[in-house]
């Protein structure tokens, strides 16, 4: 139990109705999570407002109500807050109920439309190597240490981050990589956290749905790195215009890192082939694991961080050669001479750049079979210039379901079909079945193909109109690839 005035510490409050000493059994958002003496936090959300489950959240049992607006029937045995953002006080009681975690171990948040899993796990697997205890905020997976935690959302909710972060404290763990998605950071999910750096790995198209524009999703990046303290270290890619427009106005120790521009960190590709990357880095040959340019910024991005964290760069750089980076990015499956590439590029962006790396490491003759398909419920105009981007770097293109939501997988799939050059519709074909299409590039795949089995990645379910079923693109492909026979 925690005193309800002790969680409020540092929140702007306009009025307070009732006891302030009360007791507090458990910070809730969700009225369908309320027990009894839970403060419920009344969030106006993207689809209802948190404050019309007020009277049910004290039906279940809560005995303070955090809100923007009293209701109209006051109850004399329940505490009202009134505050001027709920979301904002929310992350601030978060951090108070779980004793501020992130002041108790060096906390670094990794923000940018592509790069922020392969980031933030690179990291992870870095400081692990290093014999450091580490907790991992991503999109795969929660860590501590080795424990896995099921991860729901790239970042999750303050209450859970909170909790998780404390979790990670008394565990042992004094480092804790997150990634903080546009949405978290709109929503106010990182709000109460004591960041110990930023990174902003690059912006391009996506998110346009939800942000309305791109300047606003700039703007929802940006906020991340208005906040940081003089303290901090904002790191950003110094060859991604936007890098620049991060640091304006920040406060923090402004720090580069890229491939292009002069930059603190930087590199540059000596070798690029389908085994993995070879550097430069201040005078030093290193191979990594990783592939393709785009992993080099991520590399760069992890270097940066580890030395601004107190790391030898030589240890750093050493180590850093040794780790793998994360599930379901660019992950070869080599099967019946053809290999299969199965990675979660779902922007435009990303698909590029994975089709340009593979078309860099080819080395001749083979054919590269792209399958690619958009998320429903989500930006619809990343999809005609997705399809056209697969037509444009691969020899077939496969149009397929990704996780249709509560769309039309065909309605998604015309959207797509739409970006495709009239010249390219004889080498692109639309299969909504994503395991027949599957089936359709092994069965056209000739010894020594590429196909590209892209936007899934590590996840292991397809979510059609509510229902999540069981799917795992690097499963399906292995299973599909042994039927068939290209000796
Ligand atoms: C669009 C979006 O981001 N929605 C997130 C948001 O929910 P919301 O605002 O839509 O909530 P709402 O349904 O309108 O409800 C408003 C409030 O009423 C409460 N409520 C609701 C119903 C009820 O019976 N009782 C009750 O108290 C809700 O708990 C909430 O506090 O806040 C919730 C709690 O934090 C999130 O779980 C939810 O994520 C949804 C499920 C989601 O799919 N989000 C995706 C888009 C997302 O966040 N993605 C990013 C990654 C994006 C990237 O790739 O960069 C992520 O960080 O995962
Ligand atoms: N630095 C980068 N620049 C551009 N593309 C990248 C970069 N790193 C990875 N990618 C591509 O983007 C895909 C997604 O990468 P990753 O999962 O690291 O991004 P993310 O930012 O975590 O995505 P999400 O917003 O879904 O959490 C990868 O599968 C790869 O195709
Ligand atoms: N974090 C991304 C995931 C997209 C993955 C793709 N497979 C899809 O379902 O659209 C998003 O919320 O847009
Ligand atoms: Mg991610």
């Amino acid at each position: 139990m925690k005193v309800l005035k002790d969680i409020l510490y540092k929140v702007s409050l306009v009025s307070t109705v009732g006891d302030m000493e009360r007791e507090v059994s458990e910070l809730v958002f969700d009225s369908r999570k309320v027990t009894l003496h839970t403060a419920f936090v009344a969030v106006k959300g993207t689809q209802v407002d948190g404050h019309q489950f007020i009277q049910t959240a004290i039906e279940k049992g809560a005995t303070t109500i955090v809100c923007e607006q009293l209701p109209d029937n006051i109850l004399e045995h329940i505490t009202y807050v009134q505050v001027l953002d709920s979301s904002v006080a929310l992350g601030i009681m978060a951090a108070n109920y779980f004793e501020n975690p992130s002041e108790r171990l060096k906390l670094v948040a990794v923000t940018g439309t592509n790069g922020k899993t392969s980031t933030v796990t690179l990291l992870f697997q870095l400081f692990v190597e290093m014999g450091y205890q580490v907790g991992l905020l991503s999109t795969v997976e929660n860590k501590i240490n080795e424990e896995v935690i099921p991860s729901t959302h790239t970042t999750p909710d303050a209450i859970s981050i909170q909790s998780l972060l404390r979790k990670m404290v008394e565990k042992g763990c004094t480092h804790c990589f997150m990634e903080a998605s546009s949405h978290a950071i709109v929503q106010g999910r990182t709000i109460g956290l004591t960041i110990t750096g930023a990174v902003f790995t690059n912006i391009s198209h996506d998110h346009l749905d939800y942000h309305g524009s791109f300047d606003e999703y700039i703007k929802a990046k940006k906020r991340l790195f208005d906040i940081l303290p003089k303290s901090a270290f904002a790191l950003v890619n110094a060859d991604d215009k936007r890098g620049m427009v991060m640091l304006q106005n920040c406060k923090a120790a402004h720090q580069t890192f890229g491939l292009r521009y002069p930059a603190d960190f930087k590199a540059k590709v000596l070798s690029n082939t389908i085994e993995g990357l070879e550097l430069d880095v201040n005078n030093r040959q290193i191979w990594f694991r990783m592939i393709g340019e785009f992993n080099a910024y991520n590399l760069m991005a992890v270097f940066g961080t580890a030395v601004l964290l107190g790391e030898e760069e030589e240890e750093v750089l050493m180590q850093l050669s040794k780790v793998k980076g994360a599930q379901g990015r660019f992950d070869k499956i080599s099967i019946a001479g053809v290999t299969a590439i199965v990675d979660y590029a779902h922007t435009p962006d990303a698909l590029e750049n994975v089709l340009k790396t593979i078309d860099g490491v080819r080395t001749g003759g083979e054919q590269v079979i792209t399958l690619i398909g958009c998320g429903g419920n989500r930006d619809k105009t990343k999809r005609p210039i997705m399809a056209k981007i697969a037509t444009q770097f691969s020899d077939k293109v496969i149009l397929t379901s990704d996780n249709p939501r509560d769309e039309e997988p065909m309605a998604i799939l015309r959207e797509m079909e739409a970006g495709v050059n009239p010249v390219d519709f004889k080498k692109t074909m639309i299969i909504e079945d994503r395991r027949e299409a599957i089936k359709t590039a092994g069965i056209m795949a000739k010894k020594g193909d590429i196909i590209l089995v892209a936007g899934k990645g590590h996840e292991t379910y397809q979510e059609i109109k509510g229902v999540k079923y069981p799917f795992d693109d690097r499963e399906i492909v292995r299973e599909l690839l042994n039927l068939l026979n290209k000796e």
